[in-house]
């Protein structure tokens, strides 16, 4: 009761607030080893375990409610400030979570009520006095989304190989060796494990991005096997934000609104769908920034990866997908992004993400931990009992240790500075060379067949018995999963006229680049130049512009073949996803895309026309030039629809590249022959050479 009574009188003032903090600190710094059995390191498992309850249990108390006016991330900070009692004091994790409320990112899909007696207290602090969230914005609105189907994820044994093809022989490569475990709503599951260990893997056969070839073992969605149903439930963030550099943000989660949000909505209620997650995310000061690639300035790495999720949010999905949404970020950026993951699981989605090296922040977020190490499963089970099992096989950190860092470090067979067990000595002591490292140390190929080997025995059995149990969900839900029909967003017309405007302002850049236009119109000049009034009966003038005309019949075909030869395989990522996502039939993207460059293709050349053919002297009346252009703009439908369907069927630039040169070959030895044929068909007949289409067929 005393220690309650001066906890409240610790925090009534906020430099009182900041002295606790530090005083959290410096006994975080104190003992390094002490703070680290609490925050649950190998010392104190009983505390981690404390610690996290005590959090989970704040969380839990402060969801209810849910109003989010103004501010809504400084009340959450003081709010969480405010909670700080004394046992708190003295842990790490009480640093750890007064730092994370005060940066954190404040999310609307949770909400956040302070009770009124908080509000009160709270009313001497101005608002001035809290620093602006630079990067992420202040929260102020709350999204008005329908609420979802829960879905209970639950996979046992999963096993997934691929068959390596070599010159000679071919090989099987396993990449998952029976992976169990469950995530529920309002839960999020952490797959963590050394590059290469498979969780991208492991991830894409849960998201349903992985069909072939079958993999073993059994995914279950409410029970249920996968289904194409579950394509607009589910939301898939890949590791590589595939976004359309040019768009800004706002046009970039508008399109995605406008196609995926259902038909149910009006077409403003979508656009407003868009503007609210846009705030929601922190995104509303670039929202007019174009996102940026390669070659263009845009969006900052974490704004883009915002984007890249409030295109799979916007969509108010059941379950949701990430791959490694923080890698590349500061920890502070990266702490955001798991708060506002943490808020949308606390909406009642099921969050399943993976995460390469989390701080211990970060860490202590998640509510559900699966490690791999080669593919093999070494914990599944609450992150806060992580460090608790570790111990309990003998594994804690000698040195105070992130508990991410430390499990990391197992996973690769890195005991340098972490205990083993007794055991592991002596079968090291025993076989000797071939098992032990430098240092008397074992070999990272025991310490993981001894992770793989505890887990399988002690835990695996009773985990597989667990994911037995019914799951609490009604069977009208149930079944709602599955007699869904499949519905997309918007009709077929509908959805060919938004990829249309999409790609009109996409490559709105390319279409106006003065560098192509420039070399259109220095090409017409110099060959106006070159074939200047070049007009005339005798033989050796009309050799001249036959000269002219198969230059212009090979240029404009060279020109769109290698352009049209790239489209699709360029935005093959984006169609990927997009597809995946069921945004929309393939049929509207493949129409769309063939004709929505059409018309701003076939404006240059007749720039490039009405420049050469007057320059060179050709026949001068009204017929001849229009048919002179009609034959161009047969000749460049042909190219592009060519290039298209090259680009459509193989899909892949390099061999896309390879035809295209093969393909322009094909037009220059036509564009020759076409040329002779011209030149003896008219004879010496002619006056003046003019390509028409009577003549071309
Ligand atoms: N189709 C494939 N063909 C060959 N090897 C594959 C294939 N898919 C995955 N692998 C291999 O499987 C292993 C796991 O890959 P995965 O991408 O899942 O790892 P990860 O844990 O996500 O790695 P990172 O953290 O570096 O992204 C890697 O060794 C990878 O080379």
């Amino acid at each position: 009761m005393e220690k309650q009574n001066s906890a409240t009188s610790i925090i009534r003032t906020k430099s009182d607030q900041l002295v606790e903090t530090m005083a959290a600190a410096l006994a975080a710094m104190k003992s390094p080893m002490s703070s680290s059995s609490e925050a649950g390191f190998g010392g104190g498992p009983e505390s981690s375990s404390n610690l996290s309850r005590k959090s989970s249990r704040r969380l839990a108390a402060a969801s209810p409610g849910r109003s989010i006016g103004r501010n809504t991330h400084i009340r959450k900070s003081r709010s969480a400030q405010m909670k700080l009692d004394l046992d708190d004091l003295s842990s790490g994790a009480a640093l750890s979570r007064a730092s994370s409320a005060s940066l954190g990112l404040s999310f609307s899909f949770t909400g956040f009520t302070m009770p009124p007696d908080d509000i009160a207290d709270s009313r001497p602090f101005s608002d001035d006095e809290i620093p602006e969230d630079l990067e992420a914005g202040m929260h102020k609105k709350k999204i008005q989304t329908e609420p979802t189907i829960p879905i209970y994820l639950k996979f046992t044994s999963v096993t997934y190989k691929v068959v390596l093809k070599g010159v000679t022989s071919t090989v099987e490569k396993d990449i998952l060796n029976g992976i169990t475990g469950s995530v529920d709503p309002g839960e999020v599951l952490a797959l963590m494990g050394p590059s290469g260990s498979g969780k991208t893997t492991l991830l894409s056969l849960l998201g349903g991005r992985v069909r072939v070839p079958a993999p073993g073992g059994s995914v279950t969605y409410n029970d249920q096997p996968y289904s194409k149903l579950l394509k607009s439930r589910i939301g898939f963030v890949t590791q590589d934000d595939v976004l359309f550099p040019h768009l800004t943000v706002k046009e970039t989660l508008t399109y995605a609104a406008l196609l995926r949000l259902p038909r149910t909505l009006t077409k403003e209620e979508k656009k407003k769908r868009a503007l609210d997650v846009i705030y929601e995310l922190g995104l509303e000061r670039c929202q007019d920034t174009m996102i940026g690639g390669s070659f263009v300035r845009g969006v900052s790495g974490g704004e883009k990866k915002r984007v890249s999720i409030g295109n799979e949010i916007i969509i108010n999905p059941s379950l949701l997908f990430l791959d490694e949404p923080t890698s590349g970020l500061d920890s502070t950026t990266a702490l955001r992004i798991i708060d506002t993951l943490h808020d949308i699981a606390e909406a009642g989605k099921t969050v399943v993400t993976t995460i390469h090296q989390p701080s211990s922040r970060l860490f202590l977020k998640f509510n559900k931990l699966i490690l791999l190490g080669k593919g093999s499963l070494l914990y599944f089970g609450q992150a806060s009992e992580a460090m608790v099992y570790f111990s309990s096989i003998g594994c804690t950190p000698l040195i105070a240790m992130n508990p991410a860092e430390f499990m990391l470090d197992l996973a690769n067979g890195n005991v340098n500075d972490i205990s083993v067990p007794s055991e592991l000595e002596d079968k090291v002591q025993m076989e000797n060379s071939e098992t032990e490292m430098k240092g008397g140390k074992p070999a990272p190929a025991v310490v993981h067949e001894y992770l793989v080997e505890a887990y399988e025995t002690r835990v695996s059995e009773s985990e597989k018995k667990k994911l037995m149990d019914p799951i609490p969900i009604d069977e009208k839900i149930k079944s709602k999963l599955c007699s869904a029909k499949r519905e997309w967003g918007t009709n077929w017309c509908d959805q060919y006229s938004i990829l249309v405007r999409r790609g009109l302002r996409e490559r709105r850049h390319d279409y106006f680049s003065w560098l192509r236009i420039t070399q259109v119109i220095a090409t017409a000049t110099i060959l106006g130049l070159l074939w200047w009034q070049s007009g005339g009966n005798s033989s050796t003038e009309l050799k001249d512009q036959a000269g002219l005309l198969f230059f212009i019949a090979v240029f404009w075909g060279f020109f769109p073949v290698f352009t049209a030869i790239f489209t699709f395989p360029q935005e093959r990522a984006m169609l990927s996803k997009e597809r995946a996502a069921d945004m929309y039939r393939l049929s509207a993207y493949f129409v769309a895309r063939t004709t929505s460059d059409l018309p701003l293709d076939l404006l240059l050349p007749v720039v490039f026309l009405a420049v050469v053919y007057f320059m060179a002297g050709l026949r001068t009346d009204a017929g001849s030039f229009f048919l002179t252009m009609l034959t161009v703009f047969l000749c460049i439908i042909a190219a592009q629809g060519l290039g298209l369907a090259i680009g459509a069927t193989l899909m892949d630039l390099k061999r896309a590249t390879t035809l295209a040169s093969v393909t322009v070959m094909t037009f220059m030895l036509a564009g020759g022959y076409f040329v002779k044929f011209q030149y003896s068909y008219h004879g010496f007949a002619t006056s003046r050479l003019t390509i028409t289409p009577t003549n071309f067929f």
